[in-house]
């Protein structure tokens, strides 16, 4: 464990070293306030400081009411002049976890020690653990029981606190904001700022300004200096939903801010640092827009250094039903009802339904039913028609228009059920009652 001793007596400094390292502390010194706090703010890994209390440039308060804000996990060991009870005091009030009065003894000292790094070692399991639990109440808005979905929130888990950008991926309603939360919540940004923007709902001409801001008189409506989204999210997570959407010259402006960790408003002759983790989200191919040159290449790489790519509900079978209750549970609970559940209809009717609009689609579905239920359990008249009665492509109507034959409309209908169980040629089978190798018959496939 690492050990700062700031104390102007030079000898005595050397004694408290020594007896330091007897106990396996790697210990170093200083001798004014304006040191002892430039080696903290260096980022040396102060764990413990011992500090004496009258100090050439200063009190030893003021260090001590200093690191506490700097880093509260540092333990404060203070040494005060032999009767002066009064600073001591001060000194724990302040934050300093126990004194030790001049001449120090040595074993005095050296027990000192042993509960400080005791006490530290505490201190860093607490923040350990605090942060697990900040960690999993955050992924626990996340709901389902899918495989893809725990390999998301496994990643959520390993990447909320490193600084790289992550893109999230997946069609519109399936959760790519609400991942991008949990990252923020996960991580040690927590109290800072989440602010999302969306690309698509800002107009191309506002964009620019709304993202890095302006300087008064940048142009003729800008009466008064404006913040950037870009400052406003600064130490905390920015939200870059629909990032494909972006016009191609500010994508350069966005790659250049991540490179140089720094904007410069319009109108502004200096840039200014910020201290921003990007999320960026899409449900275009981007890969696709980079081939076609709607999107550069270079930020691309930039965005995706991670990225969590969340599947549409349909491929994601399993996590209907939990989802369904989690917002039966949530409605519930807001309009004082006191609904069962969904009856095994309703629940089956669920199931079979391709949601094209993903969870938020459900969450819609799911609210709706709760306000139209007559009944203690909700019944599949409750859902949206949609959901009740999915429109199959106008398969019979065209039938019927175009006088198929029955073998055509055979094979139109094996082809439907087979995407809608998205190529599963066994659950296919045996929803239309047929086995395997007939289905492969019907679409000419070797048997
Ligand atoms: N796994 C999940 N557990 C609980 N709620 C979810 C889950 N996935 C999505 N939701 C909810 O569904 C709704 C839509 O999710 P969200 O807004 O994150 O989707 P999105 O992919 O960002 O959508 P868009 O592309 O349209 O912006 C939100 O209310 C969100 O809380």
């Amino acid at each position: 464990m690492n050990l700062l001793v700031v104390e102007d007596d030079a000898p005595l400094a050397e004694l408290f070293v020594g007896i330091a390292e007897k106990r396996g502390l790697r210990a170093s010194r200083a001798a004014t306030i304006a040191e002892g706090r430039a080696r903290i703010e260096a980022g040396d890994d102060i764990e413990i400081l011992l500090t004496d209390m009258r100090l050439p440039d200063g009190s030893g308060i003021d260090l001590i009411e200093w690191t506490r804000k700097a880093d509260p996990r540092i333990v404060i060991l203070a040494i005060t002049a032999f009767g002066s009870i009064e600073i001591a005091v001060r000194a724990v009030r302040q934050g300093a976890y126990d004194f030790l009065t001049k001449p120090v003894e040595p074993a005095v000292l050296g027990v000192a020690l042993d509960r400080a790094m005791e006490a530290r070692r505490l201190r860093g399991e607490v923040e350990a653990l605090r942060g697990a639990l900040a960690t999993e109440n955050a992924l626990r808005g996340i709901i389902g029981k899918s495989r893809a979905l725990a390999d998301i929130t496994s990643v959520v888990r390993r990447v909320a606190d490193s600084p790289a950008t992550v893109l999230v991926t997946g069609p519109s309603g399936s959760g790519k904001e609400l991942v991008a939360r949990a990252l923020h919540e996960a991580s040690r940004r927590k109290d800072a700022p989440f602010v999302a923007v969306n690309a698509a709902a800002i107009p191309e001409t506002l964009l620019e300004s709304e993202l890095f801001g302006y300087k008064k008189g940048a142009f003729t409506d800008a009466r008064q200096d404006k913040k950037g989204i870009f400052v406003e999210a600064d130490g905390g997570t920015l939200f870059l939903d629909e990032i494909g959407d972006l016009p191609l010259v500010l994508q350069a402006k966005i790659l250049r801010v991540l490179e140089e960790r720094e904007v410069r408003p319009l109108g502004a002759t200096r840039s200014a640092p910020v201290d921003v983790r990007v999320v960026a989200a899409t449900n275009h191919d981007l890969r696709k827009a980079v081939k076609e040159g709607r999107f550069r290449e270079d930020l691309f790489y930039r965005l995706a250094v991670i990225e969590i790519a969340i599947p549409p509900l349909r491929d994601r079978p399993e996590d209907i039903l939990p989802l369904a209750e989690h917002f039966l549970g949530r409605a519930k609970a807001r309009a004082g009802l006191s609904l069962q559940g969904f009856s095994g209809a309703a629940a089956r009717v669920l199931m079979a339904y391709d949601w094209p609009g993903n969870v938020r689609e459900l969450e819609n579905a799911v609210e709706r039913a709760v306000a139209l239920a007559q009944d203690e359990w909700i019944s599949p008249d409750d859902l949206p028609p949609t959901v009740q009665k999915p429109s199959t492509p106008d398969l019979f109507a065209s039938a019927a228009e175009r006088m198929m034959t029955l073998d055509e409309v055979d094979r139109a209908y094996v082809k439907h059920v087979l995407e809608r169980f998205g190529g599963n040629k066994v659950r296919a089978a045996a929803a239309l009652g047929i086995n395997r190798r007939t289905i492969q018959r019907w679409l000419g496939e070797e048997e």
